[in-house]
């Protein structure tokens, strides 16, 4: 990545809104809600780039079918610079892919975290939304990126383990990131009811021990379209946009613009931040990535 001396002059698009998609437990959907969230976002007439941070096990590029040339472990090896990963998807639709099966990815310092986060204020890209798929679990990249989006949206399906991880992440987030609003979304759900009553579930003991604030952003049902998307390497709204699953994402998305961003910056890391606060890039974490 590029040293602090060299870095440009204010770039000309303005801060894009950054979406981090969570989920504690894996094998829950996050990765399918953040395909297809971006593709709505994409349909609803956003410029978006999505995002690949699990990296250990990325499946991005995977799930899209895209052959990557270089991937975020080339960045951070010395070998191109971030904005050299950026693929073009489906529909115009940008993907910076992470890299599979390298252990040494997933040992990454805080720092290089946070220096990967300050990379993407160089990244002057014409960009409306972000969306950030991460890892499962709460390692601190986790952490890193959820703290540093504007809206962080955990994915939650009907199993006891997933609430409780969760819970466990919502808590993690709050406490110790300072994240005050989370927006949940129900994946797999036989029922529209059976979504609400995850999010009552979890709103139930969040507002009693946690100071945050949950927001419900729908349900996505469980789908066989999107499962035959997936075997297809596509998004489900790009395959199927008349099947369930597609229409929920493409309301979800079309509503995004509801979700009540802060005006203000947080004051901490965070995506964009020299945009935002409209001052020329120029951190001494940025080059932590390189
Ligand atoms: N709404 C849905 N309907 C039917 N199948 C779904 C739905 N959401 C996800 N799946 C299926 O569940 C499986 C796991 O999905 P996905 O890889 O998106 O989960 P994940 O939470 O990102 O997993 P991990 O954290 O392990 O990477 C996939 O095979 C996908 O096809």
């Amino acid at each position: 990545m590029r040293s602090p001396d060299s870095i440009p002059s204010t770039p000309h698009h303005p801060a894009p809104r950054v979406i981090a998609v969570a989920s504690g437990k894996g094998g829950v959907g996050k990765t399918s809600v953040s395909i297809n969230l971006a593709a709505a976002l994409v349909n609803a007439g956003q410029r978006t780039l999505l995002l690949d941070t699990d990296l250990g096990l990325a499946n991005v590029d995977v799930m899209l079918g895209l052959s990557p040339r270089f991937t975020l472990a080339d960045v951070f090896a010395g070998r191109c610079e971030l904005r050299d990963t950026v693929l073009e998807g489906p529909n115009g639709l940008m993907i910076v892919p992470a890299a599979s099966g390298k252990r040494h990815m997933t040992e990454l310092t805080p720092q290089q975290h946070v220096g990967l986060v300050h990379a993407f204020s160089e990244l002057d890209l014409p960009i409306d939304t972000m969306v950030v798929d991460n890892a499962a679990g709460l390692a601190d990249g986790v952490l890193t990126f959820c703290q540093a989006a504007q809206e962080v949206v955990v994915v939650v399906c009907d199993e006891p383990a997933s609430v409780t991880d969760a819970y466990a992440l919502i808590k993690v987030l709050s406490r110790e990131r300072g994240v005050a609003r989370v927006q949940v979304l129900a994946n797999q759900v036989q029922h529209p009811v059976e979504g609400k009553q995850l999010f009552d579930k979890l709103e139930r003991v969040t507002s009693r021990f946690l100071d945050v604030t949950l927001n419900y952003l729908g349900a996505i049902p469980r789908d066989e379209w999107l499962r035959r998307a997936v075997q297809r390497q596509e998004s489900v709204v790009d395959a199927f946009p008349s099947s369930p699953s597609a229409l929920a994402f493409r309301d979800i998305g079309r509503r995004s613009r509801q979700w009540q961003s802060p005006a203000a910056p947080r004051g901490h890391v965070e995506f964009f931040i020299e945009r935002l606060i409209g001052t020329p890039a120029n951190s001494p974490t940025r080059s932590a990535a390189a």
